[in-house]
């Protein structure tokens, strides 16, 4: 598979902080990448220095087989870019507004209307960007990353201060974009984000990658223990923690929890007893990845 972003041994300090401290990374054409990690982690500089809007201190980085920095003009119409502060040009509606960025482009007009569709601003088209509210200017702000038809996107944090509603909304969005056949490369604090979204995500802390891979097979390698949940009283605690494989059970007043690194004798002896009402399995998530990695809860 063709390679659209690689990048080798980057570092980047801001007067006594080490920002970026030897990243290393390759994202494939077609690939939904994320960078994972909490506030600080680096990820917005390592996204700016691959973008071009940043010189790295060190290391070597090529997008789409080229240098991006110093500013690469080649390179412009091929990516698009939505940064963390989406700034527009003022009393534009949104439509003049994408118009204003395809003229940038030298790219016709025609697109503008099914980026509006895309990104589900039709019916706000004629109305001024500074009456959007968060989310609709953040799809807005995706679609002017768009309206060139660029290969490789790249989005920081697109959904930061989105209500959960919207946020799913642009899910849907982003994945569209990356179904149509384009890169896309997204920076996110939000565990729950880069599981649903990312074939793959390099989690990042304190300016370096600590682990890379699809989510499930990050979390599938820890091995760690499966929650199982019953409504309270479903079973004694003392029956729970008899059941085959059950390593602890915990009885809170709302629910029953069995907690096993082996799910299936478990539901099978609850299937047996006809106890399987209300059943909720709970599984590890990248956020217990983060916890294993460096022994720090997530707080993003
Ligand atoms: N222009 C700058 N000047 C000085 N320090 C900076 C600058 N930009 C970032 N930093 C520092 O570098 C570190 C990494 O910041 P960066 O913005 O890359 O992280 P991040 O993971 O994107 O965080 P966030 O999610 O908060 O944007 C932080 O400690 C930050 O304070």
């Amino acid at each position: 598979m063709a390679q659209t972003i690689s990048v080798r041994g980057l570092r980047k300090q801001y007067g006594d902080v080490q920002a970026v401290d030897g990243v290393s990374f390759e994202v494939d054409q077609g690939e939904f990448f994320g960078i994972l990690g909490p506030n600080g982690a680096g990820k917005t500089t390592t996204l700016e220095i691959i973008e071009g809007l940043r010189e790295a201190d060190g290391g070597e980085v090529t997008v789409l087989g080229q240098p991006p920095w110093p500013r690469n003009k080649k390179l412009l119409p091929r990516i698009g870019v939505q940064l963390q502060a989406s700034s527009f040009f003022e009393r534009l509606t949104a439509r003049e507004q994408l118009q204003t960025f395809s003229s940038l482009y030298g790219v016709s007009g025609r697109r503008i209307d099914a980026m509006l569709e895309t990104v589900g601003l039709t019916d706000k088209a004629d109305t001024r960007v500074e009456q959007l509210s968060g989310g609709q200017a953040q799809r807005l702000s995706i679609a002017c990353a768009l309206v060139h038809d660029p290969e490789l996107v790249f989005l920081d944090e697109p959904s930061a201060a989105l209500d959960p509603q919207a946020r799913r909304n642009l899910w849907d969005v982003l994945r569209d974009i990356n179904t149509g056949g384009r890169t896309i490369v997204l920076t996110t604090h939000y565990m729950d984000e880069a599981e649903i979204l990312c074939d793959r995500v390099a989690i990042m802390d304190r300016g370096t990658i600590l682990k890379m891979g699809p989510p499930a097979k990050l979390v599938r390698e820890l091995d760690a223990a499966v929650r199982i949940s019953l409504p309270s009283g479903a079973l004694t605690e003392d029956e729970a923690r008899a059941l085959p494989a059950a390593e602890a059970a915990a009885d809170d007043g709302v629910s029953l929890t069995v907690t096993t690194h082996d799910a299936s004798p478990v539901i099978s002896a609850l299937a047996e007893r006809r106890a399987l009402e209300g059943l909720q399995v709970h599984g590890a998530t990248l956020e217990d990845v983060f916890l294993e990695l460096t022994g720090r809860e997530y707080r993003a």
